[in-house]
């Protein structure tokens, strides 16, 4: 038994591996039919072995039967959306707004992200383990979609070093062009749903009822925020740095995260990223800068429904390919 039960956790790990190259480089390192032979390894001593299962078993990502309707969950923390600037004059009267609060020899430091164009999601990790996943929903409450997101490729199911008792973390999920492309073809070929767009076929995709249909969807899980933190946890006071931890805790982060010291760097960062908009594999609205200094944040604060702190800045809309 001890031999079947170290089998299992190498072929885990192996497993765990592949995953993690396939989805955070798009190259694995083993083809898709070596990786489909150690999983159905796996998922045979499992169900020889019950007692030897791991709750974290990659096996556990490819859902299970379908619940009648999704629960309700409440936001501990509300999920706000952004401000839009359309301009870079807009963006200026965001930045004087900050400085405003600033004393005078401060100098602010910007967090700059793209601003994925898919379907906000929570997930919430208790001792390291993800215990619950939702949809934003009207910021209050959304609907608890624990199963979806548990087969989503790159979210872990365990995270790794010392990691807060709870831990909630907001993030964007998105459906890859390439994927999204290759999900359309097939759809209509099957006479199947088509999606106008990748962010519908994403968040289609979470709001199915039957976890084993959203495990078919090529989904991407990129966080980029915080919500719930057990208060014992000591996180550094930036942004930026937080994010880092999150990273280096399992969590995809988006690798094009920067922070900038300058308003003029902003806008060079809006310039870069709109310049190179079409090499990415992925669809997005714009960029978001965000104070980068919590303290900072905390004394901005919000207004309504979006933070004093962050802003969006959107992009001219594309001309949409009607599919
Ligand atoms: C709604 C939202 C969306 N986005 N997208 C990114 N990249 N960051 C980000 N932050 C958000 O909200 C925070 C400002 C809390």
């Amino acid at each position: 038994n001890q031999s079947v039960h170290q089998r299992m956790q190498e072929l885990e790990q192996l497993l765990n591996r592949y995953n993690q190259e396939y989805y955070e480089n798009d190259e694995p390192s083993v083809p898709d039919a070596e990786y489909d032979r150690l999983f159905r390894e796996l998922k045979t001593l499992e169900t020889e072995h019950p007692d030897l299962k791991s709750a974290q078993s990659p096996t556990m990502k490819v859902g299970g039967k379908p619940l009648g309707q999704f629960r309700s969950v409440e936001h501990e923390v509300p999920m706000l959306s952004l401000d839009n600037a359309f301009s870079v004059d807009e963006f200026e009267a965001f930045s004087k707004r900050v400085e405003q609060r600033l004393d005078t020899n401060q100098t602010v430091t910007f967090c700059c992200e793209p601003k994925l164009d898919g379907a906000a999601v929570s997930l919430l990790y208790e001792n390291g383990l993800l215990v619950r996943g939702a949809t934003r929903g009207d910021g209050q409450s959304g609907e608890d979609i624990t199963e979806n997101v548990k087969t989503i490729r790159n979210v872990p199911l365990k995270l790794s070093g010392d990691v807060p008792e709870r831990l909630e973390v907001r993030g964007e999920v998105v459906m890859p062009l390439g994927a999204f492309e290759r999900f359309n073809e097939q759809a209509r070929q099957r006479e199947e749903k088509v999606f106008a767009n990748p962010r519908n076929a994403a968040a289609g995709s979470l709001r199915q009822l039957d976890s084993r249909i959203t495990a078919k969807r090529p989904l991407h899980f990129y966080a980029y925020s915080l919500g719930l933190i057990s208060e014992t946890t000591q996180l550094p006071d930036s942004h930026h740095q937080r994010l880092l931890q999150l990273k280096d805790w399992g969590l995809p982060v988006n690798i094009e995260i920067k922070t900038v010291d300058s308003v003029q760097g902003c806008d060079d960062y809006y310039e870069a990223i709109l310049a190179r908009r079409d090499t990415l594999n992925y669809d997005i609205d714009g960029v978001v800068f965000k104070v980068d200094s919590i303290r900072l944040q905390q004394d901005l604060g919000f207004v309504a429904r979006a933070p004093r702190w962050a802003i969006a800045r959107k992009f001219p809309a594309q001309e949409q390919l009607t599919t």
